[in-house]
């Protein structure tokens, strides 16, 4: 049987008093690739900063690599983002360094300590993500797609068994999308990491088809048909 990766069971996702999803059933086995779909303001983003702890899951059950989220609390969150990779639109990186000591910057942060190791870690995520030659640019000298390598390579740091990225190809064209969406489906295939994605580029969806599961009206709707908007 597979390994489940993601588990949300009778979850209701909150903001502050708002309840912003109710009923949440979802199940995302290792290896799998799941879109998250659904207009602008209905939750997708919420419901990704329950998985990675960055809202509390108050009510109903869920699990994340192992990591039940309803006991967790803020000791127990680096823990779990140790287990898992995040993939941000704006990329967010660190404007006033370079691209290795962005890497090395989370390293340090989640315990690496040697830095033989670390220099290492960091040639080899940004050797996946064809950014090999590039560790001494700092971000402002690189593209918007080279960014997002990076924040891909930033994720990929602590061999995470899940990679949550919400809308990482909002801020690209279509060309360099297709570039990035390639990397990640092959991220997926080679390491059999999850990867759920949250996104409203159709365009990106239809090129590179995969489960779907969509936010819609407080609810999130599990296997949705595709229907383009
Ligand atoms: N920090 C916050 N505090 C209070 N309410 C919030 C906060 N962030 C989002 N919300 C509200 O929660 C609802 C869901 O927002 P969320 O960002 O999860 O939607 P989304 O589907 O990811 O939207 P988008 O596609 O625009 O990113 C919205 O009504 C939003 O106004």
């Amino acid at each position: 049987m597979a390994e489940i990766i993601v588990e949300l069971k009778h979850a209701n996702i909150y903001q502050g008093p708002n309840l912003i999803l109710q009923d949440v059933n979802l199940s995302v086995d290792k290896g799998q690739f799941c879109y998250l779909v659904g207009k602008t303001g209905t939750g997708k983003s919420s419901l990704l900063k329950t998985l990675y702890g960055d809202l509390p899951l108050r009510e109903g059950e869920g699990q994340v690599t192992g990591f039940n989220l309803r006991e967790m609390d803020w000791k127990k969150v680096p823990y779990l983002r140790r287990m898992l990779g995040v993939v941000f639109q704006d990329f967010q990186l660190l404007t006033d360094r370079n691209v290795n000591d962005n890497l090395k910057f989370v390293l340090k942060a989640t315990g690496w300590k040697d830095t033989r190791l670390m220099d290492e870690k960091v040639a080899d995520v940004l050797d996946k993500v064809g950014l090999k030659a590039k560790g001494f640019k700092m971000p402002f000298e690189m593209s918007g797609g080279e960014q997002q390598r990076v924040d891909i390579a930033r994720a990929l740091l602590n061999s995470p068994k899940l990679i949550l990225a919400d809308e990482p190809t909002g801020n690209l064209d279509p060309e360099t999308s297709d570039e990035i969406m390639q990397l990640l489906f092959q991220i997926s295939r080679d390491y059999g990491t999850t990867i759920m994605m949250a996104t409203h580029d159709y365009r990106v969806i239809n090129k590179f088809p995969a489960r779907m599961v969509r936010t819609e009206r407080g609810q999130m709707i599990d296997n949705a048909s595709l229907t383009i908007e």
